[in-house]
C-alpha cells in the first residue's frame, strides 16, 4: 500500500526543521532524471580549494544518516521496533536499514496500528521519495522481456525471488509479534511491492562515506550523475555529510548540480543499480552465469566444492580483452586428469584432491593448479572453448534476429515505457559488441593452444585409440557375422 505523498515543495521546510542546510542550491524537479539539486546563483572555485574549508551546498547533520548503526541507535530509542529488530534483523546492514524504512513506510500510511514504532524524521522524508524508480526490479514483467540475451535476464529474476524470500521471511518471523502484525500486516500498510521500491531506493541512493560507510543521507541522495560531475560528497570533522564543488568549477543559475556515482561500473550494473545507463562513465564488462556440463558426473561435487555462483567474467580495458572464470578450470578437469572427491566418514565433510594433494581450500584456484601438469595446456583448450560457448550461446540469444521476444526489442508497445525500452537496447548493443570480441579473442587462443605440443601429442594419441577402437569392433562385428 503506497503510502501518501509529500510534494517536494515541503522539502525546505522538513530540511530547516532538520538542521539540513542548503547554500545557494535548492532542490527541483529536472525532467527526465526526476528531482535534482539545483545551483541557485552563479558559483566558481578555485582550481587549489581542495579541502573542506569550501563552503558546503549542502550540509546534513550526522544524527539524520541513516545506516546499520543509526538503525541500533533507533532500536534504542523505540523498544516496540528493537523488538521486531531483535525478530527480523542483525542479519545484514542493508537488511536492518531496509527494516527500518518498511516500518517508516507502514508509520506513513497513517493506518498502521499505534502503539508500533515511534515517528522519527525518516518518516516524513520517505514520502519526498519517488514513487517508482526505473531499476529492472520495477519493471512490468513485459518490460523485463526486453532483458532477454542480456546480462541482466538472469541477474533481474534471481534479485527478485531473493526480495520474495526476504519478504516471505519477514512476514514469518513479524506477524507472531501481534503489534507489528496488526501494524504492518494486518491493516494492509505494507506489501511486497513496497518491498521491492525500498531495496530500489536503497541501492540507487545509498552512498559510500569515508567514515559511517554505506549510508542513505537525505537530501544528498536528491543529487543526480554526470561524467563530468560538478560536486562530491566528504563527512567534516563533526561526522556531518557536506556537498561541496569540484576544484575549478564555475556554474550558473539554474545549472544543475552532479555528483558521480562512480566510473567503474559496466552498463548492467548501471541499470541494475540506478536504473539508466550512462555510457560515458561505463566501463565494458559483462558477467554472466556458467552451469557445469550436463554429463559431467562430479557436475554437483565440484560446484559444492567450490562453494559460489560459478561465473564468467569479461572485459575491455585500454582496447584489450580479458576474461576469467575459476569455475570453468575446476569443470574442465576430472578423475581421468588427477581430480578426487573424497567424504571423510566421521564428520561427513567433503575433501577435494588434485594429484593427491588436498586442494579442499583452493578450488577457486584451479587455474594455477593445473599450470605444473604436463596437460596444462589441453586443460586451457578445454576452458578456453567452454567459455568460449558459453559466450557464443548468449550473443546467439542476444542476437537481435533470435528467438521473437514479446515485445520486440526496437518497438515499444503502450505498456511498455520508452526509457526502459531504451535502455534495454542500449545495454543489448553494448554487450552484444563485447560478446562479439571476446569470442574472437577466444578464438586466437584456442588457435594457439591447438598448436601446443603437448596437445597435438595428446589428441594424436586419441585419434589412435580411436582407430583402433574402430578397427576392433568391425573385426569383432567381423567375427560375429561369421
Ligand atoms: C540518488 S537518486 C537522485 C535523485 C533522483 N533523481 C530523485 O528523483 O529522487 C538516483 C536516481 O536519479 C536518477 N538519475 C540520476 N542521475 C541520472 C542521470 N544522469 N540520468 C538519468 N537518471 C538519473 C535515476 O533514477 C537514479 O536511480
Amino acid at each position: 500500500m503506497p503510502s501518501p505523498k509529500l510534494p517536494i515543495e515541503g522539502l525546505p521546510v522538513w530540511a530547516h526543521l532538520n538542521n539540513v542546510t542548503l547554500t545557494n542550491v535548492k532542490i527541483a524537479n529536472t525532467g527526465d532524471k526526476g528531482f535534482g539539486v539545483v545551483c541557485d546563483s552563479h558559483l566558481t572555485t578555485e582550481a587549489s580549494d581542495e579541502t573542506l574549508d569550501t563552503p558546503a551546498l549542502l550540509t546534513v547533520p550526522h544524527d539524520l544518516v541513516l545506516n546499520a548503526e543509526a538503525v541500533q541507535e533507533y532500536a534504542k530509542e523505540d523498544r516496540t521496533f528493537r523488538e521486531l529488530l531483535d525478530a527480523v534483523g542483525h542479519q545484514s546492514a542493508r537488511g536492518d536499514i531496509l527494516l527500518f524504512l518498511l516500518v517508516q513506510t507502514a508509520l506513513a500510511s497513517r493506518i498502521g496500528h499505534s502503539s508500533a514504532g515511534v515517528l522519527n524524521p525518516w518518516t516524513e522524508y520517505i514520502q519526498f521519495l519517488p514513487e517508482t524508480v526505473l531499476l529492472p526490479t520495477l519493471w512490468t514483467e513485459e518490460e523485463r522481456l526486453l532483458l532477454g540475451g542480456t546480462s541482466l535476464e538472469a541477474a533481474v529474476s534471481a534479485k527478485i525471488s531473493s526480495l520474495d524470500s526476504e519478504f516471505g521471511s519477514i512476514y514469518e518471523a513479524s506477524s507472531n509479534i501481534p503489534r507489528w502484525n496488526e501494524a504492518l500486516w494486518e491493516s494492509g500498510a505494507v506489501s511486497f511491492r513496497d518491498w521491492i521500491l525500498l531495496d530500489a531506493l536503497y541501492r540507487s541512493r545509498c552512498l559510500e562515506l569515508p567514515r559511517s560507510g554505506e549510508s542513505l543521507v537525505p537530501c544528498i541522495d536528491m543529487v543526480n550523475h554526470s561524467a563530468a560531475p560538478t560536486a562530491y560528497y566528504d563527512e567534516n570533522a563533526k561526522d556531518d555529510v557536506a556537498l561541496l564543488l569540484r576544484p575549478g568549477t564555475s556554474i550558473s543559475e539554474g545549472d544543475e548540480i552532479s555528483i558521480s556515482y562512480g566510473d567503474a561500473k559496466s552498463a548492467a550494473e548501471m541499470l541494475f543499480s540506478y536504473g539508466f545507463i550512462d555510457p560515458d562513465s561505463t566501463v565494458e564488462s559483462l558477467v554472466l552465469p556458467l552451469e557445469p556440463l550436463q554429463d559431467d558426473p562430479l557436475a554437483k561435487a565440484k560446484l559444492f566444492a567450490f562453494g559460489e555462483a560459478p561465473k564468467v567474467h569479461v572485459s575491455r580495458s585500454n582496447g584489450s580483452i580479458a576474461w576469467r572464470s575459476p569455475f570453468a578450470y575446476l569443470m574442465c578437469v576430472n578423475e581421468e586428469d588427477g581430480l578426487e572427491f573424497r567424504v571423510l566418514r566421521e564428520t561427513r565433510e567433503m575433501n577435494v584432491l588434485w594429484q593427491g594433494d588436498d586442494v579442499t581450500d583452493q578450488t577457486t584456484e584451479f587455474q594455477t593448479l593445473v599450470q605444473s601438469h604436463p596437460l596444462s595446456a589441453l586443460f586451457s583448450l578445454r576452458v578456453v572453448t567452454v567459455v568460449q560457448e558459453r559466450l557464443q550461446s548468449q550473443l546467439d540469444r542476444a542476437q537481435p534476429d533470435a528467438e521473437p521476444r514479446t515485445p520486440p526489442t526496437s518497438e515499444p508497445s503502450p505498456t511498455t515505457r520508452e526509457t526502459c525500452v531504451k535502455a534495454a537496447l542500449l545495454l543489448r548493443n553494448i554487450e552484444i559488441k563485447i560478446l562479439e570480441d571476446t569470442i574472437e579473442a577466444l578464438e586466437e587462443e584456442k588457435t594457439t593452444l591447438l598448436a601446443d605440443e603437448h596437445v597435438v601429442a595428446y589428441l594424436g594419441s586419441m585419434e589412435t585409440a580411436g582407430s583402433d577402437l574402430v578397427e576392433e569392433e568391425a573385426s569383432n562385428e567381423e567375427d560375429d557375422f561369421s
